[in-house]
Protein backbone atom coordinates (compact mmCIF):
# COMPACT_ATOMS: atom_id res chain seq x y z
CA UNK A 1 0.00 0.00 0.00
CA UNK A 2 1.28 3.63 -1.03
CA UNK A 3 2.32 5.32 2.22
CA UNK A 4 0.33 8.57 2.69
CA UNK A 5 0.68 11.19 5.24
CA UNK A 6 -1.79 13.33 6.91
CA UNK A 7 -1.20 17.06 7.68
CA UNK A 8 -4.17 18.48 9.70
CA UNK A 9 -3.74 22.04 11.53
CA UNK A 10 -6.79 23.68 13.52
CA UNK A 11 -7.06 26.43 11.65
CA UNK A 12 -6.84 27.93 8.24
CA UNK A 13 -4.23 30.91 10.46
CA UNK A 14 -2.11 27.72 11.13
CA UNK A 15 -1.17 27.36 7.17
CA UNK A 16 2.09 29.74 6.77
CA UNK A 17 3.19 27.40 9.77
CA UNK A 18 2.32 24.43 8.56
CA UNK A 19 2.98 24.65 5.03
CA UNK A 20 6.60 23.76 5.08
CA UNK A 21 5.69 20.33 6.02
CA UNK A 22 3.94 19.76 3.19
CA UNK A 23 7.00 21.35 0.62
CA UNK A 24 9.30 19.01 2.39
CA UNK A 25 6.49 16.11 1.79
CA UNK A 26 6.44 17.20 -2.05
CA UNK A 27 9.95 17.14 -2.38
CA UNK A 28 10.35 13.74 -0.56
CA UNK A 29 7.71 12.47 -3.12
CA UNK A 30 5.43 10.98 -0.62
CA UNK A 31 2.19 11.17 -0.79
CA UNK A 32 -0.15 13.79 1.62
CA UNK A 33 -3.31 15.05 2.36
CA UNK A 34 -3.86 18.47 3.98
CA UNK A 35 -7.18 19.26 5.94
CA UNK A 36 -8.21 21.68 8.84
CA UNK A 37 -9.81 19.75 11.43
CA UNK A 38 -10.37 21.53 14.62
CA UNK A 39 -11.02 19.25 18.17
CA UNK A 40 -12.98 22.64 18.97
CA UNK A 41 -14.74 23.69 16.43
CA UNK A 42 -15.26 20.75 13.70
CA UNK A 43 -15.86 17.89 16.44
CA UNK A 44 -17.42 15.84 14.20
CA UNK A 45 -14.91 16.01 11.47
CA UNK A 46 -12.20 15.38 13.65
CA UNK A 47 -13.82 12.03 14.56
CA UNK A 48 -14.32 11.12 11.05
CA UNK A 49 -10.67 12.19 10.31
CA UNK A 50 -9.18 10.07 12.75
CA UNK A 51 -11.69 6.76 12.94
CA UNK A 52 -10.98 6.40 9.04
CA UNK A 53 -6.86 7.10 9.23
CA UNK A 54 -5.54 3.74 9.65
CA UNK A 55 -7.59 1.91 7.10
CA UNK A 56 -6.95 4.67 4.41
CA UNK A 57 -3.32 3.71 4.62
CA UNK A 58 -2.26 7.02 6.61
CA UNK A 59 1.31 6.39 7.92
CA UNK A 60 1.48 9.33 10.14
CA UNK A 61 -0.60 12.39 11.18
CA UNK A 62 1.00 15.70 11.23
CA UNK A 63 -1.32 17.64 13.66
CA UNK A 64 -0.32 21.31 14.13
CA UNK A 65 -2.41 23.47 16.76
CA UNK A 66 -2.27 26.79 18.46
CA UNK A 67 -3.31 27.77 22.07
CA UNK A 68 -5.37 25.53 23.70
CA UNK A 69 -4.36 22.90 21.08
CA UNK A 70 -6.00 19.42 21.53
CA UNK A 71 -5.90 18.84 18.24
CA UNK A 72 -3.13 16.24 17.99
CA UNK A 73 -3.99 14.79 21.50
CA UNK A 74 -7.60 14.22 20.36
CA UNK A 75 -6.24 12.44 17.22
CA UNK A 76 -4.27 10.36 18.92
CA UNK A 77 -7.09 9.39 21.32
CA UNK A 78 -9.04 7.92 18.42
CA UNK A 79 -6.38 6.12 15.97
CA UNK A 80 -3.49 4.51 16.11
CA UNK A 81 -1.67 5.88 13.31
CA UNK A 82 1.17 7.62 14.91
CA UNK A 83 0.43 11.80 15.76
CA UNK A 84 3.48 14.03 15.24
CA UNK A 85 2.18 17.26 16.85
CA UNK A 86 3.18 20.87 15.96
CA UNK A 87 2.90 23.91 18.76
CA UNK A 88 1.86 26.32 16.45
CA UNK A 89 2.96 30.56 17.74
CA UNK A 90 0.19 31.44 19.54
CA UNK A 91 0.38 35.51 19.51
CA UNK A 92 -1.17 35.89 23.18
CA UNK A 93 1.87 33.76 24.49
CA UNK A 94 3.85 32.96 21.64
CA UNK A 95 3.12 28.88 21.33
CA UNK A 96 4.40 28.07 24.99
CA UNK A 97 0.89 27.00 25.53
CA UNK A 98 0.31 25.32 22.54
CA UNK A 99 3.43 22.97 23.35
CA UNK A 100 2.30 22.72 26.70
CA UNK A 101 -1.14 21.92 25.42
CA UNK A 102 0.29 19.46 23.20
CA UNK A 103 3.27 17.49 24.96
CA UNK A 104 1.16 16.86 28.18
CA UNK A 105 -0.35 13.81 27.27
CA UNK A 106 -1.45 11.23 29.73
CA UNK A 107 0.45 7.59 30.07
CA UNK A 108 -1.29 5.41 27.26
CA UNK A 109 -1.99 8.09 24.37
CA UNK A 110 1.41 9.37 22.80
CA UNK A 111 1.77 12.50 20.76
CA UNK A 112 5.25 13.24 18.98
CA UNK A 113 5.81 17.00 20.05
CA UNK A 114 8.17 19.07 17.56
CA UNK A 115 9.51 22.21 18.33
CA UNK A 116 7.05 25.78 18.18
CA UNK A 117 6.68 27.14 14.74
CA UNK A 118 7.77 26.22 11.57
CA UNK A 119 11.10 24.34 12.79
CA UNK A 120 8.53 22.25 14.09
CA UNK A 121 6.85 21.60 11.33
CA UNK A 122 9.73 20.66 9.12
CA UNK A 123 11.10 18.51 11.84
CA UNK A 124 7.72 16.76 11.82
CA UNK A 125 7.45 16.10 8.06
CA UNK A 126 11.40 14.94 8.43
CA UNK A 127 10.51 12.43 11.17
CA UNK A 128 7.67 10.91 8.81
CA UNK A 129 9.54 10.73 6.14
CA UNK A 130 12.23 8.80 8.49
CA UNK A 131 9.58 6.49 9.41
CA UNK A 132 8.71 6.32 5.59
CA UNK A 133 11.97 5.67 4.56
CA UNK A 134 12.51 2.15 6.78
CA UNK A 135 10.52 0.24 4.02
CA UNK A 136 10.94 2.82 0.92
CA UNK A 137 13.87 2.65 -0.43
CA UNK A 138 13.23 6.18 -3.25
CA UNK A 139 12.29 7.85 -0.03
CA UNK A 140 15.10 6.72 1.64
CA UNK A 141 17.61 7.77 -1.01
CA UNK A 142 16.23 11.51 -1.51
CA UNK A 143 16.37 12.08 2.37
CA UNK A 144 19.75 11.03 2.66
CA UNK A 145 20.48 13.47 -0.39
CA UNK A 146 18.17 16.09 1.48
CA UNK A 147 20.60 15.68 4.74
CA UNK A 148 23.44 15.79 2.89
CA UNK A 149 23.04 19.09 1.15
CA UNK A 150 21.89 20.07 4.33
CA UNK A 151 25.54 19.35 5.54
CA UNK A 152 27.24 20.78 2.84
CA UNK A 153 25.26 24.30 2.94
CA UNK A 154 27.06 24.81 6.66
CA UNK A 155 30.24 26.65 5.85
CA UNK A 156 33.23 25.22 7.90
CA UNK A 157 33.83 28.31 9.29
CA UNK A 158 32.03 31.52 10.29
CA UNK A 159 31.78 34.91 8.00
CA UNK A 160 33.66 37.34 10.74
CA UNK A 161 32.69 40.50 8.38
N1 LIG B 1 -5.94 24.61 18.91
C1 LIG B 1 -6.94 24.69 18.03
C2 LIG B 1 -7.87 23.71 17.72
C3 LIG B 1 -7.86 22.33 18.28
O1 LIG B 1 -6.96 22.00 19.08
O2 LIG B 1 -8.71 21.54 17.89
N2 LIG B 1 -8.72 24.19 16.80
C4 LIG B 1 -8.31 25.44 16.52
N3 LIG B 1 -7.26 25.75 17.26
C5 LIG B 1 -6.36 26.91 17.18
O3 LIG B 1 -6.89 28.16 17.39
C6 LIG B 1 -5.91 29.08 16.89
C7 LIG B 1 -6.57 30.35 16.46
O4 LIG B 1 -7.44 30.07 15.39
P1 LIG B 1 -8.09 31.28 14.56
O5 LIG B 1 -6.93 32.02 13.93
O6 LIG B 1 -8.95 30.58 13.52
O7 LIG B 1 -8.87 32.11 15.52
C8 LIG B 1 -5.17 28.35 15.76
O8 LIG B 1 -3.78 28.33 16.01
C9 LIG B 1 -5.78 26.98 15.80
O9 LIG B 1 -4.84 25.93 15.62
Amino acid sequence: MTQMVGIVMGSQSDWPCMKIAAELLEEFGIAHEVRIVSAHRTPDRLFAYAETAAERGLAAIIAGAGGAAHLPGMLAAKTRVPVLGVPVESRALSGLDSLLSIVQMPKGVPVGTFAIGPAGAANAALFAAAQIAVTDDAVAARLDAWRAAQSAAVAEEPDRG
